[in-house]
């Protein structure tokens, strides 16, 4: 079994914050996903004059912006990554084909209570009282055959295979910027032997957002921050927003190019040089929005702690399993519960 299921599968959800509705027949925003404040305000697009980095991956410099993005924004574009367009357009073409098939198609490979992979509500929903405006479909590990194979009995193949080689691509990127990010860190070989291991903890999560009829009052993905070292989110449509210095900046995406972020476990890594950016996901009224995430993290048994040594420690040392089972708990507060 995968490691990183059996981190998820000791903190169990329970079913009604799993099952999504189906927006197939929601014409108007049911009260379980009103959310009581305007979420977002048109006039608050503050993008214009303040963004996250476009950083070209063969800039000779773009070890140095990478981590002047990460220590500013923990979020930075990311082009010239030298992925094959028809890789990432073919997982696309497989993301539509699986949301847009009936609720209760997909309903069958629903995530179960004690698990992280499959079909579902955004795994933070026990943390909110209102429902989001999406779907979810998990892949952990790198395949996804368990769960494809119970929507698709004769005909999953495809998808995997698709789902494979594009999360092969994303492992070669974040093999690549984990290796830079631990290099201006000054992390020992030993401590960065995991990084091209086969057994780092990956998952591939699948992102829905249908056209919402009140999207003002509804929340894709509601405020929080990833738990990994790197997240790798390719999206065409815009309602990715960051929080920064008490604002929501939209994150509009670059032709071509990935978004990348930073999680908790970055933070921790470089002693809260580097941020984990609190991010979210609006939905829009006319457009369909769909993402693919990957996140990335070290082996389950790793030790992630604060790097610089010239400081005092901000946090306290944590395997990456135990922190899995923190975040399961606190959620928001987890940083802060590992706070030294
Ligand atoms: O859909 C997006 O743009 C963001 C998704 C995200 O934040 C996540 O899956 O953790
Ligand atoms: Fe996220």
């Amino acid at each position: 079994m995968n490691t990183l299921n059996e981190a998820y599968k000791a903190h169990p959800i329970t079913l009604g914050d799993i099952i999504p509705i189906d927006f197939s027949s929601s014409p108007s925003l049911p009260d379980s996903h009103s959310w009581s404040e305007p979420v977002h305000d048109d006039d608050d697009d503050f993008s214009a004059t303040s963004s996250i980095p476009i950083i070209d991956l063969k800039d000779p410099n773009a070890q140095k912006l990478i981590a002047l993005a990460c220590e500013n924004w923990g979020a930075f574009h990311l082009k010239n990554h030298g992925i094959p367009l028809d890789v990432t357009e073919e997982a696309e073409q497989e993301l539509q084909r699986l949301f847009s098939l009936p609720a209760e198609q997909k309903m069958k490979a629903l995530r179960s209570p004690d698990s992280a992979s499959g079909y579902g509500n955004a795994r933070i929903s026990p943390f909110f009282s209102k429902a989001m405006w999406y779907e979810g479909f998990t892949i952990i590990g790198g395949s996804s055959s368990h769960d494809a194979k119970k929507i698709w009995p004769h005909d999953y193949q495809t998808f995997c295979d698709r789902m494979e080689k594009y999360e092969k691509q994303m492992r070669s990127i974040a093999d690549r910027l984990t290796d830079m990010m631990m290099e201006v860190l000054g992390i020992s070989e030993e401590k960065r032997k995991w990084v091209g291991a086969s057994d780092v903890s990956t998952a591939l999560q699948l992102n829905f957002y249908p056209c919402c009829p009140e999207p003002n009052r509804a929340m894709g993905l509601a405020p929080h921050t990833d738990t990994s070292i790197f997240t790798i989110l390719h999206a065409k449509s815009s309602g990715l927003q960051i929080f920064k210095e008490g604002k929501w900046i939209h994150v509009h995406p670059h032709p071509n190019a990935l978004i990348v972020h930073t999680g908790d476990f970055t933070r921790i890594m470089s002693n809260a040089r580097f941020c984990s950016p609190l991010h979210r996901v609006v939905p829009n009224q006319d457009t369909e929005r769909y993402s693919m995430a990957y996140f990335y993290s070290p082996p389950t048994d790793y030790v992630i702690s604060p790097s610089d040594l010239n400081s005092v420690a901000r946090f306290r040392d944590v395997t990456v399993k135990e922190y899995i089972g923190i975040k399961s708990q606190k959620f928001a507060d987890s940083l802060s519960f590992i706070s030294t």
